[in-house]
């Protein structure tokens, strides 16, 4: 689904990314992690479409991308939720700007909302919401207009421990009912040993590693020993990516 060849970014002088090359197949995760100012936010927002390619190569189901995609959805840290509206009609916005009939909004919302068990809250405005329930509605706002490629930076780094370990059973849950490509950015060795079936290690401005994750898709795997040796194993290779940055 998604090939990068010889990817290179700049903002200035510095490369933010060097050479990047990267296949992810249809309907996989991939977990993205690495120190802070790595490049893993820029990466994401190339695939977004909301940076501009200058150097490489960047195909989606076969194209070049070319700034932003119908079928990309993408879940940014801070929510976005527009305050003035209230939860059902955040929900409905992105099939009411495509044009859909009034009868199938309906539908599709009210289904979407059940599915993430926040029907009660459809009155509600994003300032009513705890931190869990904006997330959700995040979730529901971009999964009701049917993504094929699903972007996440950092979109459950807000939440306390609890609320977030549901949020990212929340996301596996929904994966497996439908799976569709999900490319997401994390500070959390757990979170992408829970939801990366690949987990992308990065150092400073180049891929340091690509792990390939077994266990992805057991729900259980936070209480077996398989899950706590692939956190291990990233730990290691994120620290040899510092050591080697301080030679
Ligand atoms: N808009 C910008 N203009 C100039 N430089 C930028 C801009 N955005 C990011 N950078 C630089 O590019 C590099 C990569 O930044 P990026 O935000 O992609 O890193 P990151 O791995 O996502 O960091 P973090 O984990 O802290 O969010 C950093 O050195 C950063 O300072």
């Amino acid at each position: 689904m998604i090939r990068i060849k010889n990817l290179h970014f700049s903002y200035g002088p510095d490369e933010a990314l060097h050479d990047i090359n990267l296949s992810i197949k249809k309907n996989t995760t991939c977990a993205i992690i690495g120190p802070s100012g790595c490049g893993k936010t820029t990466l994401l927002y190339l695939l977004a479409g909301l940076l501009n390619i200058k150097e490489g190569e960047l195909l989606i189901n076969g194209e070049k991308l070319k700034g932003s995609r119908r079928k990309t959805g993408v879940i940014l840290q801070d929510y976005g939720l527009l305050p003035w509206k209230n939860v059902w009609d955040n929900v409905a916005l992105g099939l009411k700007v495509r044009g859909i009939n009034k009868a199938d909004i309906h539908e599709e919302v009210n289904q979407i909302l059940n599915e993430l068990d926040i029907g009660d809250l459809k009155a509600k405005y994003p300032a009513q919401l705890s931190g869990g329930q904006k997330q959700r509605v995040t979730i529901a706002r971009t999964l009701v207009t049917k993504p094929d490629l699903l972007l996440l930076d950092e979109a459950t780094s807000a939440l306390d421990a609890m609320t977030r370990e549901n949020a990212q059973n929340l996301i596996l849950k929904l994966y497996k009912k439908r799976p569709v490509t999900i490319v997401f950015v994390t500070h959390s060795i757990e979170e992408a040993v829970f939801l990366g079936q690949e987990i992308v290690v990065m150092e400073k401005s180049k891929i340091r590693k690509i792990i390939d994750n077994p266990y992805f898709g057991d729900a259980e795997i936070r209480s077996r020993i398989d899950y706590y040796n692939i956190c291990l194993e990233v730990r290691r290779w994120l620290e040899e990516g510092r050591s080697y940055e301080d030679i």
